[in-house]
C-alpha cells in the first residue's frame, strides 16, 4: 500500500515529454436539484480562500443556515438559465467549447488541451491525470479569471498542486497570470460592445462594467483584484474612447453581511433613471463565460430591478464565451507560457 499515486497506465513511469494545456474554470452544480445545487455550494463555501472565517465558526453558519436555504434560490436561479440541450450549465458547456476550440489551434503540434472545474466535475484531479496518460509531462495551468483574487486564481492553483502533492511522479507546471489588460482580451471586449451595440434599437447612455465583488478586507489584505478590475475598465474605455462616466464600474453578487467592494451593480443601477439616464448597456469582463452571475443576476434581476425604477432599456452584453476573440486569447496566453518550459 502506498500513499503516493501513479496516473499512468500500470508499469509505466515514463511518459512521452509532451505539454498540456489545462484551463480551470470556477464550477457549477451538476442538476439543479436541492441536493446538486446543495453539493455544489457546500465545497464551494468551504472554501477557506473564499469564506475566511475559522472552519468551527463558519461550517455550523453553513450547515444549518446556508445550506438549507440557499440551494433552494440557487437552483430556480440555475433552472432559468440551464442548457437543455446539453444538460448543463452555461459555465460549464462554454468552458468545454472553449477548450475544444483551443485544442482545435493546437492539434498540429498535438498539444492536448484539458478542462477542469475548481468545485465539482470535471475535477482538477481527473483533467491532469488524463492529460498525464496522453503523454504530458508539462503542463500549462490557466485559470479563467481575467483579474487575480486568491478567493478565484489561488484556490485553483492550490487545488491543483494539493494533487500533485499526493503524484509519486510529478508534471512539471508553469501557471499563466491573469490577463486584465491583455490588448487580445480588451481587444475581444471592445469588439464584442461594439458588435453588440450595433444590433441595438437604442443607444445606451451609459456602459456598466460590472464585475463580481469580494469582500472589503480582501482588498486592505492585499488581494489585487480590485485595481485588476480598474485595470481592464481603464483599457476598455480607453480602446472605445469613454470616459469614466460613461463607462462606471460596479461591483455585483454580495454575499453574506460584511461589506464588499462598491459601488454595488444594483443600487447604482436603480439610481440612474432619477438622473435621466433610462438607456444603459451593461458588460460582465470579470467573467470568460457567461453564468449564473451575468445570465441570470445581471440578464434578468438587474435587468427587472433597472425597468420597476423607471429605466427604459437595458441591454446585457454577453460573455466572451467561445468566441474566436477568445480562443485568440487563450492560445496567445498558452503559447507564451510554452516559452517558459
Ligand atoms: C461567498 C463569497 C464569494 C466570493 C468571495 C466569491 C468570489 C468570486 N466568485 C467569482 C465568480 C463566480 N461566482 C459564482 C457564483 C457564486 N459565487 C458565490 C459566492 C462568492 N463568490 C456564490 C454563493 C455563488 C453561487 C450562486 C449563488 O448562490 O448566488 C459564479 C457562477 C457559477 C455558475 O455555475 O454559474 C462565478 C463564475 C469571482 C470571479 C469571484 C472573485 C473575484
Ligand atoms: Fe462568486
Ligand atoms: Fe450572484
Amino acid at each position: 500500500m502506498t500513499y503516493f499515486i501513479n496516473p499512468l497506465p500500470h508499469s509505466s513511469s515514463s511518459s512521452e515529454g509532451r505539454v498540456g494545456v489545462l484551463l480551470i474554470n470556477l464550477g457549477t452544480p451538476e442538476a439543479t436539484d436541492y441536493f446538486s445545487v446543495r453539493r455544489y455550494l457546500k465545497e464551494f463555501l468551504s472554501d477557506r480562500r473564499v469564506v475566511e472565517m475559522p472552519p468551527l465558526l463558519w461550517q455550523p453558519i453553513l450547515q444549518s443556515f446556508v445550506l438549507t436555504r440557499r440551494p433552494f434560490k440557487t437552483g430556480k436561479n440555475y433552472k432559468r438559465i440551464w442548457n437543455r440541450a446539453e444538460n448543463a450549465s452555461p459555465l460549464r458547456v462554454y468552458t468545454e467549447r472553449q477548450a475544444y476550440e483551443l485544442a482545435a489551434r493546437f492539434e498540429k503540434e498535438s498539444i492536448p488541451v484539458g478542462w477542469a472545474m475548481r468545485y465539482g466535475k470535471p475535477s482538477i484531479e481527473e483533467a491532469v491525470s488524463q492529460l498525464m496518460r496522453q503523454g504530458c509531462d508539462r503542463i500549462i495551468s490557466l485559470p479563467l479569471y481575467p483579474q487575480y483574487s486568491a478567493s478565484t486564481t489561488a484556490t485553483a492553483q492550490d487545488q491543483l498542486f494539493r494533487y500533485l502533492m499526493r503524484l509519486r511522479r510529478q508534471p512539471s507546471i508553469v501557471t499563466v497570470p491573469s490577463f486584465p489588460d491583455h490588448p487580445i482580451f480588451i481587444k475581444a471586449l471592445a469588439e464584442s460592445v461594439k458588435k453588440h451595440l450595433g444590433t441595438l434599437d437604442f443607444k445606451p447612455q451609459r456602459l456598466i462594467i460590472s464585475f463580481h465583488g469580494v469582500p472589503e478586507f480582501f482588498i486592505k489584505k492585499g488581494d489585487p483584484y480590485q485595481d485588476e478590475c480598474f485595470r481592464t475598465a481603464e483599457a476598455l474605455r480607453e480602446e472605445l474612447g469613454l470616459t469614466e462616466e460613461q463607462a462606471p464600474v460596479t461591483f455585483q453578487s454580495r454575499f453574506g453581511p460584511t461589506e464588499w467592494i462598491k459601488p454595488y451593480t444594483a443600487p447604482f443601477v436603480q439610481s440612474l433613471p432619477q438622473k435621466g439616464i433610462t438607456k444603459i448597456a451593461v458588460i460582465t469582463p470579470g467573467f470568460m463565460t457567461d453564468c449564473i452571475e451575468t445570465l441570470d443576476e445581471i440578464g434578468r434581476e438587474l435587468r427587472e430591478e433597472f425597468l420597476e425604477v423607471g429605466g427604459q432599456d437595458f441591454a446585457y452584453i454577453p460573455c466572451l464565451n467561445e468566441s474566436e476573440g477568445t480562443i485568440d486569447l487563450l492560445e496567445a496566453l498558452s503559447r507564451h507560457a510554452l516559452k517558459a518550459f
